[in-house]
């Protein structure tokens, strides 16, 4: 596959209709249904290599050997944080005060490290979205959009059969690139964990692809049930687009900036980027369109002298258009991971510790009748709850911001009102689900012999803390700084507190206790200002943030307008996650696919093509 990849002469100085910045989820989406018109060229820059056919990318638990390794992943690191450590998930264990963010690096960019969930959000999340003043980004269209993204392959075989799948066919795609499937190799705690919450009320959802994400059920993942290998945006998307004589894909082609005039707004007439330890530049004829992501693509900007003038001009970064919102909005799912628990032995539970025991690999390998395929672990116990079951106090909670929205304190931007306000709503409905329970089946730091160890996470699906991402400094190798102000607001802690105790709540059913033998982190003898403080010293991020170009009205802290389109510039738009103005509880990577795939229609109509 290597010699499909263009050559730095097929590129360096060659003019191209659309230029597409990232080569991640959004960037092969639009290269492929971009060049799917035989009449427009486009050129596709990837900072990372292509890793096609790589074992630790195509064996979906190959991501734990890709975390931290720099040829896979950019290792970001936060400005050291106020409110919350990172901690349990960090490369050594240890209390972190900057966190680890790690990012796919490669074709396929984050689609090739991500966990696999694949999870469509709630309907009233998309609705919100549109509200917030973009036309035409509702429901409806996301679901056909998502839909066109996938296709829906059967497992055959399944070690834990009892842990049903639950689905509607009207609710899947049947002709997507992208080949997903509920994974046949779980760990087993997922069904003990669904009957103890059964115990306290929570349904089973029988359709959580549906638009309701509201209970708990087994997501489906990204893994192709034919083979039992990933699915990725470049092994779906990219790879049959590949030898389209209208699409060059360059890797290895690091973009520093786009190269501007002033025409009647801004407009892209490059990119510069650096190949093999040179300065190179495409012409663009259309489009430049940024899929780099929601840390880099407002950095591109700024660095492209799009941005805040007091951000950029301090930096000697000559200002092209000032739009203070660059890098601003940033949101992301802050994760708890100081739950670990153990299970009792001899229930074939699987876990990353005890999958590589041979005996374990053996039996599996008979349970699906030895056919020579991936025997791997995929995570997939997900529950979605509304704040309102989990906490008896998200009223007395609410206030807090209740109270900023009624002081029309002047320094709080109108478009975070807007949010705000449909943040309260989500949070005082009984039906829309605000957090997420997760099992994790990974002994992250594993010492001594294989043990049954799990994490439950509690996850913030809606948190209301804002942060930034911004340039440090002119030189486009330097990482941004990236402050994601976690647990910034009160509320966000307080609310992962009441989540942790919840699970404790399912650990006290006997339908946990037949199964689970005790909890590890942080031990039952851990409560009150103790337990708090242990909330606040291991937190993560999920790595799925968004917000940095935000699509919402210019004064309401816009970046993109609803065709994507920066505003302000004459044919740059951005397409990836950070486009998202508001975070769904739904982990991100199906939203991405979906952006990117009404980016392709929109870009499309008004180009006639
Ligand atoms: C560790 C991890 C686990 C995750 N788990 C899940 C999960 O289980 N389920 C889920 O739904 N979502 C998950 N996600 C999130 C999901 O992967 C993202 O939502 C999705 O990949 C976002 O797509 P994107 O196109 O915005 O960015 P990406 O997919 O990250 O793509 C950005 C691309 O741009 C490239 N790039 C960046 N800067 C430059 C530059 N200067 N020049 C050239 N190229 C550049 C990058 O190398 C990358 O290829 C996870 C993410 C991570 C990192």
């Amino acid at each position: 596959m290597a010699n499909k990849i263009a050559s730095i002469e097929e590129v360096s100085g060659k003019t191209f209709d659309f230029v597409v910045i990232g080569g991640g989820v959004a960037g092969c989406v639009l290269a492929s249904r971009l060049s799917e018109n035989p009449g427009v060229t486009v050129a596709l820059l990837e900072a990372g290599n292509a890793h096609f056919d790589d074992p630790l990318i195509t064996v979906p638990d190959g991501w734990m050997k890709q975390m931290f390794n720099p040829e896979y992943d950019w290792v970001f690191r936060t400005t050291p944080q106020k409110h919350a450590k990172n901690g349990v998930t960090t490369p050594d264990g240890l209390q972190h005060e900057s966190f680890f963010w790690t990012r796919g690096k490669g074709l396929g960019g984050s689609s090739c490290t991500n966990f696999l969930f694949w999870i469509k959000p709630h309907r009233e999340e998309l609705e919100a979205i549109e509200n917030l003043g973009n036309p035409g980004w509702n429901w409806e269209r996301f679901f056909e959009a998502s839909k066109r993204s996938e296709i829906y392959t059967r497992t055959q075989g399944s070690n834990f059969p009892q842990y049903s799948e639950t689905y509607k066919e009207t609710s899947v795609g049947t002709s997507g690139p992208i080949p997903v499937s509920f994974a046949r190799t779980v760990s087993g705690i997922e069904p003990v964990f669904q009957k103890s919450l059964e115990a306290l009320g929570v349904p089973i959802n029988d359709d959580g692809t549906g638009g309701n994400l509201y209970g708990t059920f087994k997501s489906m993942s990204t893994i192709d049930g034919r083979t039992g290998n990933r699915s990725t945006a470049a092994s779906g998307y990219l790879v049959p687009a590949l030898s389209r004589p209208n699409l060059a894909v360059l890797t290895g082609a690091y973009v520093r900036r786009l190269l501007t005039k002033i025409e009647g707004g801004v407009v892209a007439t490059g990119v510069e980027f650096e190949h093999d330890g040179k300065i190179h530049t495409v012409n663009v004829s259309r489009e430049a369109l940024l899929c780099a992501g929601t840390i880099k693509s407002p950095h591109i900007l700024e660095l492209s002298g799009i941005g805040d003038k007091n951000v950029l001009e301090p930096l000697g970064i000559p200002v092209q258009l000032d739009l203070p919102s660059v890098g601003m909005n940033l949101q992301d799912h802050v994760i708890f991971t100081g739950s670990v628990v153990s299970m009792k032995e001899g229930h074939d539970f699987v876990t990353s510790d005890t999958i590589r025991l041979p005996e374990v690999q053996a039996k599996l390998g008979k349970l699906y009748g030895n056919d020579g395929s991936t025997i791997a672990l995929a995570s997939s116990g997900v529950t979605f709850l509304p704040a309102q079951v989990i906490s008896e106090r998200v009223d007395a909670l609410a206030e807090t911001i209740e109270r900023k929205l009624a002081s029309e304190d002047e320094m709080m931007p109108a478009g975070l009102k807007a949010q705000y306000e449909h943040q309260l709503r989500a949070l005082k409905d009984r039906n829309i689900p605000d957090m997420e329970l997760v099992i994790f089946p990974v002994n992250i730091h594993p010492t001594g012999p294989p043990k049954p160890l799990a994490g439950i996470f509690p996850v913030l699906g809606h948190p209301f803390s804002r942060g930034t991402i911004h340039t440090g400094s002119n030189d486009p190798k330097d990482q941004p700084l990236i402050d994601p102000n976690y647990l910034g607001e009160d509320i966000d802690f307080e609310l992962l507190v009441d989540s942790f105790k919840f699970v404790r709540k399912a650990m006290a059913t006997s339908e946990w206790h037949t199964y689970g033998q005790g909890e590890l982190l942080p031990g039952p003898e851990v409560n009150g200002e103790e337990l708090r403080e242990h909330v606040r010293n291991c937190v993560s991020t999920t790595w799925h943030a968004c917000g940095t170009c935000s699509m919402l009205p210019k004064e309401k802290g816009g970046v993109v307008d609803p065709n994507l389109k920066v505003y302000g510039t004459k044919n740059i738009r951005v397409a990836d996650l950070s486009t998202l103005p508001l975070l769904t509880a739904a982990h991100t990577q199906a939203i991405t696919y979906a952006i990117a795939e009404q980016a392709a229609d929109i870009i499309k109509l008004d180009h006639g093509l």
